[in-house]
């Protein structure tokens, strides 16, 4: 892939972003409508709002679950105020990990084992209130999402929000209060896409690694600073995912909201980067696995790793970091 083709990737992919922000819904003119932004929590027994635009009597709703953070509505009883839970799963095995190939921004399907893994990773969270879902805008992670989701024990309906363009966001509209309060939001994000690749893109990795040498492909995947040929750096990658992370995804943890993230071994390994502190050198090392979560809980500003929740039936048990085989990087 030349430089042209790379830039005109990335170009496209921001002009969806342009359109992925936060937004409120219009109220059609056709009704006159008595509107208050509701403010309220309400917890246990399964009561949640998004802290919603509601319409008051008998005309429709128009609501959106995606509302600024300030107006709050998060699920758990259980959960201390200023307290949320940050789960991070890396997308189950695709059709291009299993043949060996350098991936990046090819938007590539799952495999059987991929499906597999994600619904493995959907039972150890499935305990965990989850109050939105981001995940990048690749098919492997929006799978991987979908896919964990069945197997959470609220039962609640993830749904895509598509701003891409204001007919898109107006044709995708729910008109019921009891519905939203079924439903999780999905927000896709292009800063989540795995790290692009280059030129590397679709070549086999030992392949590659026999051509250039196993020292310089090393140096390819795995350095912070120095990109593969007309490609993202792992600093590059982390520009944009550790930006989208603090704009979007921190303002919902600071209200009290429980985010999901689904997104790649990259794109994750930058976002791990910023919460765990971790230096340029230390992230080298640093591996995930496919479709294992790892959690964090957000906490008076502060990211506190709690490793893997370990099953569905085991409520919030969770086994220590330095067990968690997923991750090699040093434990702090
Ligand atoms: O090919 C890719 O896109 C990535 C993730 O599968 O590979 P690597 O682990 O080499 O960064």
């Amino acid at each position: 892939m030349g430089t042209l083709q790379s830039n005109r990737l990335l170009n496209n992919a921001s002009a969806h972003h342009e359109f992925g922000n936060v937004s409120v819904k219009f109220v059609p003119k056709c009704f006159k409508l008595n509107i208050e932004l509701s403010r309220n929590r309400s917890y246990g027994s399964g009561k949640k709002n998004f802290g919603l635009i509601q319409a008051s009597a008998s005309q429709t709703s128009v609501i959106d679950p995606v509302l600024s953070p300030s107006n709050n509505g998060t699920s758990d009883s259980r959960k201390k105020s200023n307290e949320a839970a940050l789960i991070l799963i890396r997308h189950g095995e695709s059709l291009w990990n299993e043949k060996n190939l350098f991936t990046g921004c090819v938007d590539v399907p799952l495999t059987k084992k991929g499906v597999e893994e994600a619904i493995e990773a959907g039972k150890r969270i499935s305990n965990i209130p989850v109050d939105m879902i981001y995940t990048s805008a690749l098919i492997r992670a929006q799978m991987t999402a979908m896919l964990a989701m069945t197997q959470h024990r609220r039962r609640k309906v993830p749904i895509i929000m598509h701003n891409e363009s204001e007919q898109a966001r107006a044709w995708s509209q729910i008109f019921s209060e009891d519905t939203m309060k079924q439903s999780i939001p999905v927000i896709t994000a292009w800063q989540l896409n795995e790290r692009m690749y280059g030129e590397l893109q679709g070549l086999n990795k030992q392949e590659t690694a026999d051509r250039y040498g196993k020292e310089q492909v090393h140096v390819w995947r795995r350095s912070y600073d120095i990109p593969p040929p007309n490609g993202e750096s792992l600093e590059m990658c982390a520009q944009r995912a550790v930006a989208y992370f603090k704009d979007h995804i921190e303002p919902q943890l600071q209200s009290g909201k429980n985010v999901m993230i689904a997104a790649h071994g990259n794109s994750l390994r930058s976002i791990i980067m910023y919460l765990d502190k971790l230096t340029s050198q230390e992230v080298i090392s640093l591996e995930l696995s496919t479709g294992i979560p790892m959690l964090y809980i957000f906490k008076e500003g502060k990211f506190i790793r709690r490793g893997s929740p370990v099953g569905s039936n085991r409520g919030w048990s969770l086994c220590l970091y330095k067990e968690f085989s997923s991750i090699q990087a040093k434990v702090r």
